[in-house]
């Protein structure tokens, strides 16, 4: 198969295409796979936050459930989770990990705003795993900095999905590796952004779009040149980039 300009692109030299096509085909998996499996907490959530001005910035469905699978697959203990709003990722973090009772809060959440917190907490309370969660009102790279004054916090992390200011995200980088335990993980959201990351430089992007493309590019730049991570960008959502780190 020959792309528009009559090249070959080297994924189709060898045949590979995205299956993913069409919205049948995405509406397909969420009716199959995900939807019917979804938690009655996580659908209470769900529709609680698609009546908030601000749904858009929810996770999807799909990749609430694909990090509820990858935490118990990790058996990830420590987590931490930069841009909370009404938690959908939040609750399926708190699912999936080990309760510990009062010993070990295992969530560090942080949001610039306790107010979207507060739209989920209730449901979040009624699922039986606020307990797990450390929720800090601010923004993130202060306590990063402030985690990284203290030898004992360096490498504790199991695991770190990060979904915020997308302007931080080669800050927040640069110090989760120092924080996140060597084979830990850090999740990095929106790595795909709508696709815009694939558009020509002339496309017609939406202004949301267009302001934050160059730092998701950057941040893909950097994680695909990180000699200390391994890393897989997966399709799922708006794209999740996983960071391993080895050393
Ligand atoms: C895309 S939303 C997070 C969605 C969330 N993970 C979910 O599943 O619903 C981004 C969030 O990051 C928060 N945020 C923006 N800048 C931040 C910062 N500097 N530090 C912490 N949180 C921030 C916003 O208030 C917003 O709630």
């Amino acid at each position: 198969m020959a792309s528009q300009n009559g090249q070959q692109r080297p994924h189709q030299e060898v045949g590979h295409k995205s299956l993913l096509q069409s919205d049948a085909l995405y509406q397909y998996i969420l009716d199959t796979s995900v939807l019917p499996r979804e938690p009655e907490c996580m659908k209470e959530l769900r529709q609680i936050t698609a009546n908030h001005p601000m749904y858009i910035m929810s996770i999807s469905v799909d990749d609430g459930q694909f990090l509820n699978m990858l935490l118990k697959l990790t058996r990830a203990k420590k987590t931490m989770e930069i841009g909370v709003y009404t938690g959908y990722s939040l609750l399926a973090t708190a699912l999936a990990l080990p309760d510990d009772g009062k010993a070990r809060i295992p969530i560090l959440a942080m949001d610039i705003n306790r107010k979207y917190y507060e739209v989920g907490l209730p449901t979040i309370q009624k699922a039986g795993v606020a307990h797990k969660i450390d929720f800090r009102e601010g923004p993130a790279l202060p306590v990063l900095d402030q985690l990284l004054q203290d030898e004992t916090n360096h490498g504790s992390f199991d695991f770190v999905f990060v979904d915020a200011d997308k302007e931080n995200y080669v800050n927040y980088h640069r110090r989760l590796l120092d924080l996140v335990k060597v084979g830990g993980l850090i999740a990095y959201d929106n790595t795909l952004w709508g696709g815009a990351v694939a558009a020509p430089p002339d496309a017609p992007l939406p202004g949301y779009l267009r302001h934050y493309l160059d730092f998701v590019l950057q941040l893909n730049q950097e994680l695909a040149a990180d000699p200390r991570i391994e890393i897989c960008q997966l399709p799922v959502g708006d794209g999740v980039t996983l960071c391993r780190r080895i050393r």
